[in-house]
């Protein structure tokens, strides 16, 4: 049961009550006086009144004012993550993995991995567009799962995808390309011909201070080789260089 709200005039309520019980009862005083305190308590009592509904009215703009503070924090928190995110898998898109690779490679070293659907065109073509959505929307699952490091995953393009992991080296980028390229490979996609979907990877890793511009290029040059080599594999951008 909720509590009454206290009345925040009691104490002047109290004096109005005193001053209306010597009204009544000093019937015989002068009349100057018996009109003075009438006016007084009238006036008071006005007051009072008036007083306690402004204060009730100034509640509820305060209550209503606070819910329309929340529902802009809610708009402004939506508008930031469709202004940052993909709208089909809820993958960052391009310009906000740009901006988070660029503040971790301002503080720390890290490794990226670009990977795209192999022969995603020929899903399109056999199965429609609406398939193809959900096999995006399914690889940015399996990758999603497969993260248990801190780095973020990112929609750079039609059916590529970007992770970037910071403070990770070579070695455990490759490990964690790996796992996602199997993750990927082992899903079972419900493609109405039971074909498996898989996809190629890039790995580069690049020192603090590094742009993303070299760090994406590397790992999507790796990516291509991937591509190249066979598909569905992993290959790191050092591999590249040392070849
Ligand atoms: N369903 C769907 N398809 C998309 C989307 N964006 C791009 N695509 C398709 O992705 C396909 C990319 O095809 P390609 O670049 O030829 O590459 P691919 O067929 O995957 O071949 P490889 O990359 O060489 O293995 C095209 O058919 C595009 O129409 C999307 O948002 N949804």
């Amino acid at each position: 049961m909720s509590q009454p709200n206290p009345d925040l005039f009691d104490q002047e309520n109290c004096a109005l009550l005193a001053a209306q019980a010597v009204y009544n009862i000093e019937a015989g005083a002068a009349d100057t006086y018996r009109t003075a305190l009438g006016e007084l308590i009238s006036c008071y009592d006005q007051l009072l009144r008036q007083t306690r509904r402004l204060v009730r009215r100034s509640d509820r703009q305060e209550f209503e004012m606070n819910q329309l503070n929340h529902r802009l924090a809610d708009l402004a928190n939506e508008l930031e993550y469709r202004a940052t995110h993909d709208s089909l898998s809820g993958a960052l898109n391009r310009a906000a993995v740009i901006e988070r690779a660029q503040h971790f490679l301002a503080r720390s070293d890290m490794a990226m991995i670009v990977l795209d659907i192999d022969h995603f065109k020929q899903v399109n073509d056999s199965f429609g567009h609406p398939v193809g959505d959900t096999i995006i929307c399914g690889v940015v699952d399996c990758l999603q799962r497969t993260l248990q490091t801190p780095g973020e995953i990112g929609r750079v393009g039609g059916e590529e995808f970007t992770v970037i992991l910071p403070q990770q080296n070579y070695l455990q980028a490759q490990q964690i390309a790996e796992h996602m390229r199997a993750a990927i490979a082992e899903r079972d996609f419900a493609l109405p011909d039971a074909s498996r979907i898989t996809a190629s990877f890039g790995v580069s890793w690049m020192p603090a201070g590094a742009d993303f511009g070299t760090a994406y290029s590397e790992a999507d040059e790796a990516m291509y080789e991937a591509k190249r080599s066979g598909r569905n594999r992993v290959i790191r951008a050092d591999q590249l260089l040392r070849a």
